[in-house]
């Protein structure tokens, strides 16, 4: 049980960096292992998840040294993994199975993956079945979830795929298992998602293709480690500018925040609520940066639909929170996907803000959030990630807001994508002034 900080009444202030993208640490660790040459990290996010991810690489033979946030991955080439002495653990990580399981289809080995309950409750045959079209077999157990034992062939065939989600971890694995096979492939997306891959790929000189929502990937590419500076993690940085929002008189600065358009949907969203935000500096790499300004400011309710669900997809139960501080009733539709997340988000988010006093309806691809609320434990003084780690650092954020003492239960799942999140929320927030 962790005590969180409550009653802020004197606004957040000063500056930090956030810790590395988790998205693009995943994928960096995944790309420099099948390239040839060295690939070396700086400002890797060292999370549970991301950890997860290099354990597997290790396991198949991959070397990899790490010192802080620097990783140094010794690339074995597209043909150069081996098959693991034991079944890879993939933890709590839905981005680590999914990718790993493009990856794993087009080598010359069977491995086993398995998960946490978490994960071992999340669908999928969204990969499963459209990598099977290719030529990969797998043994799956229950109804299309962990463990899963792949059979991989180095004979795939090219994808040509519409993707009837919009997922970038499905898109991602797709295109891995395109890298493996002999031809060209061809993926269309529902919706545009994260395109990390996409860029790191091109980067590493992979030949893609990108035209509206079709990618075209060339198979048997050779890859060539490059460096890597991982931007911080923007769905990181959102529980401190909603924080920042939030309470009063605050005024922060987070510098180096990744920027890719594809990520900065909960930017847009904010502004539509009124919030202030200045972009100050811009660092235009492969994948953009800049530093964020936030200062405190009122907000009014919108609506969201599908269109704008995929490029805020991680930060919709910190929207949920920061729509019951706003003005009006906000609804969010079209974001389905949220139910096979770390929990079920509709229903988690729901019944956390409800203990705290909030008025929120669940609808099957959203809610329906009543602004105004002053947030006030109802009957217990606790709160609970339910094993979640945004639930948990949204109810973190939440609790500032909080007048009387708050516990959140199962708080360590935070590890599992920010494990200095504490530390660097009381960063944030100015010690108090002695009583005179
Ligand atoms: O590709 C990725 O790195 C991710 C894609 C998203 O999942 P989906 O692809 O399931 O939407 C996101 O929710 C997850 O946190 C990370
Ligand atoms: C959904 C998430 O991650 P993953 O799918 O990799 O478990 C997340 O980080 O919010």
């Amino acid at each position: 049980m962790k005590t969180l900080r409550t009653n802020q009444r004197q606004g957040l202030q000063g500056a930090l960096e956030v810790p590395g993208d988790k998205s693009i640490s995943h994928r960096s660790i995944i790309l420099g292992a099948i390239s040839n040459g060295d690939t070396e990290i700086t400002h890797f996010l060292s999370s549970e998840d991301c950890l997860r991810t290099m354990q597997a690489f290790e396991d198949m033979g991959v070397s990899i040294e790490r010192t802080k946030d620097r990783v140094l991955v010794h690339g074995v080439g597209l043909n150069g993994l081996r098959q693991p002495k034991h079944a890879l653990n993939m933890g709590n990580s839905g981005t680590t199975t999914r990718l790993m399981l493009g990856l794993l289809s087009g080598q010359p080995f069977t491995t086993e993956l398995f998960g946490d309950q978490s994960l071992s409750r999340r669908p999928m045959k969204r990969v499963t079945e459209p990598l099977s079209q290719l030529g990969a077999r797998f043994k799956v157990t229950g109804d299309g979830r962990l463990p899963i034992t792949v059979y991989g062939s180095q004979e795939l065939n090219p994808v040509d795929y519409r993707l009837p989600v919009a997922s970038a971890q499905v898109k991602s694995a797709l295109i891995l298992a395109g890298l493996c096979s002999n031809g060209t492939s061809t993926i269309i997306e529902k919706q545009q998602t994260r395109d990390h891959t996409e860029l790191m790929l091109r980067a590493f000189g992979g030949e893609i293709e990108k035209q509206g929502l079709t990618l075209k990937v060339a198979g048997q590419p050779k890859l060539i480690g490059q460096p890597i500076r991982v931007p911080g993690d923007l769905s990181s940085a959102a529980f401190f500018i909603a924080a920042a929002t939030l309470v009063p008189r605050s005024a922060i600065t987070l510098h180096n925040v990744g920027l890719n358009p594809t990520r900065t949907g909960f930017l847009r969203v904010l502004k539509r609520m009124g919030a202030d935000i200045t972009v100050q500096n811009r660092y235009d790499h492969a994948e953009p940066s800049g530093d964020l300004l936030i200062r405190s400011a009122p907000l009014h309710a919108i609506e969201l639909t599908s269109d704008d669900i995929p490029s805020v997809i991680d930060e919709l139960p910190l929207i949920a929170l920061l729509a019951t501080q706003a003005e009006g009733t906000t609804k969010i539709t079209g974001a389905e996907e949220l139910r096979v997340k770390e929990t079920d988000r509709i229903t988690v988010v729901a019944a956390e803000l409800r203990r705290l006093g909030s008025e929120i309806t669940e609808l099957p691809d959203g809610m329906i959030i009543q602004g105004g609320t002053l947030l006030a434990p109802q009957e217990t003084d606790q709160v609970d990630s339910h094993g979640d780690h945004r639930i948990g650092m949204m109810l973190a954020v939440a609790a500032l807001l909080v007048k009387s003492e708050l516990a959140l239960a199962n708080a360590s799942a935070i590890n599992i994508s920010y494990p200095d999140f504490f530390a660097d929320l009381n960063r944030l927030i100015p010690a108090r002034r002695a009583a005179l």
